[in-house]
């Protein structure tokens, strides 16, 4: 059970989602996983906006840190002067619009670099886009630390806790332990009964990724299809749900990967609590409430198409449909404050409309 007076070791990912590679970035092409593990090299601002777009990196936190980086990289090619760094934010910040993380981490590097002349840019930029990774890292551990307690509680009742998730929020989505599964991992390395039942989220199976993470992990889980997560939920087979984020606005409506909503509604029909782990990074008070959150529309061959592992043992495509049936592909959903019990970020657990209690500097 949960030892207290057990310091957390620190959560160590396997492999680093992305890591600096002289005045490039090497990073783990996520749309290979759970089938191959390959890093790919990224060396132009080009490449990194592609990778982001293309959701080689996925994850609002390790959107965020990688376009920092494409800024550092833009300016390690070409520190000439404004119009590379305003081409370079141009470029990243129009990638993906709902992960307000990606809009932070610019407007942090651009808080930065603007006042520096030109040619002390380079270096700074380096500097800052390996804080913004650190900071999230550290982030990461707190959001485990408080989301641990949650879980702890759970636990002490009823001798196990069972988590369901949705789509990743793991490592793979940060560039530390994850955030709404850094309290599985912390409940885990504690001896504490954690298991958790994973969404395999269709159309782009983030899910998967949580299967492998947790299968590296030796974290006990179960793959469902997303469907099923209302029959679960109502028999009682679920203690708590946690997601992630990739925008939470100032009443708490958050905007997450397509289907968390269906999840909440779930769960509130089951009387089952519905908890959201975010970092600062995906808090965004400038926008009011979860109608002003853009949601990304993606490419309908995300559903048309769908990639495994062939009977030859390579990753395959396979089209489901025509190349012209009618589909639609929004990319993630609101789900209303009124049904999160909690947001737990790296500064503890708040209801979602009293997130201005833990962030009184973000107070209008
Ligand atoms: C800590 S990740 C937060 C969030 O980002 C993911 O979106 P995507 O895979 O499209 O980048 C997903 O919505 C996660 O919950």
């Amino acid at each position: 059970m949960h030892d207290t007076a057990r310091p957390d070791p620190p959560f160590r990912p396997p492999v680093a989602t992305l890591r600096r590679d002289g005045d490039a970035i090497a990073i783990l092409d996520q749309t290979l996983l759970p089938f191959r593990g390959e890093t790919r090299r990224l060396e132009s601002v080009g490449e990194v906006a592609e990778a982001i777009r293309m959701m080689r990196v996925r994850g609002a936190p390790l959107i965020g840190a990688t376009a920092a980086y494409g800024v550092a990289i833009a300016l390690a090619a070409d520190g000439s002067g404004n119009e590379v760094l305003d081409r370079a934010l141009a470029a990243l910040g129009a990638t993906r619009p709902t992960a307000v993380n990606l809009q932070w981490a610019l407007a942090r590097m651009e808080r930065v670099l603007r006042p520096l002349a030109p040619g002390s840019r380079r270096d700074a930029a380096w500097r800052e886009a390996d804080a913004i990774a650190d900071d999230d890292a550290a982030t990461c551990a707190a959001i485990g630390r408080h989301g641990l307690a949650l879980l702890a509680g759970i636990a002490r009742r009823q001798g196990r806790v069972r988590v369901m998730t949705h789509c990743n929020a793991g490592w793979l989505a940060t560039c530390g332990a994850g955030t709404a599964l850094a309290p599985v991992y912390a409940a885990h390395v504690q001896g504490i009964a954690v298991e958790v039942l994973v969404s395999e989220t269709r159309p782009r199976n983030q899910g998967l990724l949580t299967e492998w993470e947790l299968r590296q992990a030796g974290v006990p889980h179960t793959l469902i299809a997303d469907n099923a997560a209302g029959l679960l939920l109502a028999r009682g087979e679920v203690d708590v749900v946690i997601t992630g984020a990739d925008r939470i606005a100032a009443n708490g409506d958050t905007a997450n990967k397509v289907g968390t909503l269906l999840k909440a509604l779930a769960a509130r029909e089951a009387g089952v609590p519905f908890y959201v782990a975010a970092p600062h990074s995906t808090l965004d008070f400038a926008c009011a409430d979860g109608t002003r959150i853009p949601i990304e529309d993606r490419d309908a061959d995300e559903l048309r198409v769908v990639r495994g592992i062939g009977n030859d043992g390579r990753v395959a495509e396979l089209r489901l449909t025509p190349h012209d049936a009618a589909a639609a592909n929004p990319a993630f959903d609101v789900t209303p404050a009124r049904l999160i019990a909690g947001i737990i970020t790296e500064r503890g657990i708040a209801a979602p409309g009293e997130l201005h209690g833990l962030y009184p500097e973000q107070a209008r």
